[in-house]
């Protein structure tokens, strides 16, 4: 060992050495390039820079923007996945927000590197911008990311981590979608499509299933039938049925049909289409208008059973759709022609109609089979007020105010619907005044003689609408109805 400070003449000696070193080199390549054809000078060089270079243990991975002409899905969700994982390291941070964004977003600028910890794999990301090597040329800059890791995770890089990337991406995606509700009344808004038929607003109906007043049992099995709706699509395409799902709402004003449609979106992220079946004039304008809808959406038609005068204005229509001659078009027909739109072309659909008067319905619809889940929103019950007392006046622990104990046992036999009940708790923020409207409203309205329900939750109205409406109005049936879904649900999947 020396040390150069101890040896000047080393250091003379290590410089000439590398001269003459680097003379010896330049004669070489000036000989190359002058008797070798230029074909196998970059083989030379190729073999040169193999033998000197250490064998490398880290693989890179491209991630080009672009597939050919489409978009490449890989890059898109690293970029979103990447936005998480921006540190206090990073030194250029690009952000944007576009109107379909909740949130501003970040991206790293190029050039920038992100790293990741994947179980025990350290990653590295970077993003590479090349900008065209002709200024005139109409090529745009190309973008890619490129993701270095040890070789020896390869296979678990390949496997497990991309498709975790992939799914976070899909996740954050969905927390940060601006949902739409979409109406023909709407201006049209060109930024979201919708072929020109449908105007937009962002849906901000604040209404959760934590926020529905329901019965538990009720509100557990519409979720799980959604959660088995979405995570069946290899089902729906192997029994050869379009991916969709019918719900039919029924039940008084105020009880919350819309409000469950708003919960179902913002549980699903699906947009909402607010169809009203009376500005439709003809088939093909259906046609054009259902077309023009996307997939992952909920199509609602509310009070179908107002909308019954479809029948003459559709069947005057030229383009008659499946119909034999003269027919006119039912509501069982407009399924059919739905049915046999999403069947070709949509996918993750839901349809709700709702009404106020399910034994108005066309029998068609209430077959078997028709809707695939029938919903009884019904009047307030003392688990849907335990809801609303948590939601308007944060009421959690109950037992120590006994008005509460009382009106919960007024509900029960009194039809109040949860409109009215949330109407008389927003009367004060004082919880026990709220309380005492209520009970002086529930009370004011069994004095009045409405129908009161007895023991078992009927009502007591006579006769073929009474039945119906006993139905209709059971509070006690609504667990009864959820364990029938239930079933349903079940029998329908097993087949
Ligand atoms: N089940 C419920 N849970 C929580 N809030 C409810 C419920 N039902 C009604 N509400 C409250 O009452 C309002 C009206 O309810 P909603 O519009 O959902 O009723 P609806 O059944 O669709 O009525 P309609 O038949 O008139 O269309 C809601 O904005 C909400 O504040
Ligand atoms: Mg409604």
């Amino acid at each position: 060992m020396f040390s150069l400070k101890e040896s000047p003449t080393a250091v003379s000696t290590l410089f000439s050495a590398y001269a003459s070193f680097a003379a010896s080199m330049m004669l070489i390549r000036s000989m190359i390039n002058e008797f070798i054809p230029f074909q196998i000078q970059s083989y030379i060089y190729s073999a040169i820079h193999y033998l000197f270079t250490p064998l490398s243990t880290s693989l890179t991975i491209i991630i080009d923007e672009d597939c050919g002409m489409t978009r490449n899905q890989v890059y898109e969700a690293a970029e979103l996945y990447l936005r998480t994982k921006i540190s206090p390291s990073t030194d250029r941070i690009r952000v944007s927000k576009t109107p379909r964004q909740k949130n501003l977003s970040f991206t790293i600028e190029k050039g920038e590197e992100v790293t990741d910890q994947f179980d025990d794999i350290k990653l590295k990301w970077r993003f590479v911008c090349v900008e065209p090597q002709n200024q005139n040329s109409h090529n745009t800059e190309k973008r890619c990311f490129e993701l270095t890791f040890h070789k020896k995770f390869k296979e678990r890089v390949m496997g497990s981590y991309l498709l975790h990337v992939l799914e976070r991406a899909h996740q954050i995606k969905n927390e940060e979608k601006v949902l739409k509700l979409y109406n023909r009344d709407c201006p049209y808004d060109s930024e979201d499509g919708g072929g020109g038929s449908w105007g937009s607003v962002n849906l901000e109906h604040p209404a959760t299933f934590e926020t529905l007043a329901m019965d538990p049992e009720l509100k557990k099995a519409i979720i799980e039938d959604l959660d088995r709706f979405v995570m069946r699509k290899d089902f729906y395409r192997r029994v050869g049925k379009a991916w969709k799902r019918g719900y039919l709402l029924y039940g008084p004003p105020g009880t919350g049909k819309s409000s469950l449609i708003a919960a179902m979106a913002n549980y699903l992220k699906f947009d909402i289409y607010d169809l009203e079946l009376t500005s439709i004039y003809s088939n093909s304008d259906l046609r054009r208008v259902l077309l023009s809808t996307t997939n992952r959406s909920i199509l609602v038609i509310e009070d179908i059973d107002c909308s019954v005068d479809i029948k003459d204005r559709l069947s005057n229509d030229q383009y008659q759709y499946d119909q034999p001659h003269n027919a006119k078009l039912t509501l069982s027909g407009l399924l059919n022609f739905i049915d046999g739109l999403w069947s070709s072309c949509g996918d993750e659909r839901i349809i709700v109609f709702t009404t106020n008067h399910k034994d108005r319905l066309d029998p068609a619809l209430l077959r078997p089979g028709r809707m695939d889940v029938h919903i009884n929103m019904s009047y307030c019950s003392g688990e849907g007020f335990k809801v609303l007392a948590s939601n308007y006046l944060g009421l959690h622990d109950t037992c120590q105010i006994p008005l509460y104990q009382e009106i919960e046992g007024l509900i029960e036999t009194t039809e109040v619907t949860p409109a009215q009940v949330a109407e008389e708790l927003m009367k004060s923020d004082d919880a026990n005044v709220a309380l005492e409207a209520l009970a002086g409203f529930l009370k004011r309205k069994k004095a009045e003689g409405n129908p009161v329900k007895d023991e078992e939750g009927v009502d007591n109205i006579e006769g073929d609408q009474g039945q119906e409406a006993k139905k209709l109005k059971t509070n006690n049936n609504i667990g009864r109805i959820a364990r029938k879904i239930r079933r349903a649900v079940k029998g329908r999947y097993k087949r």
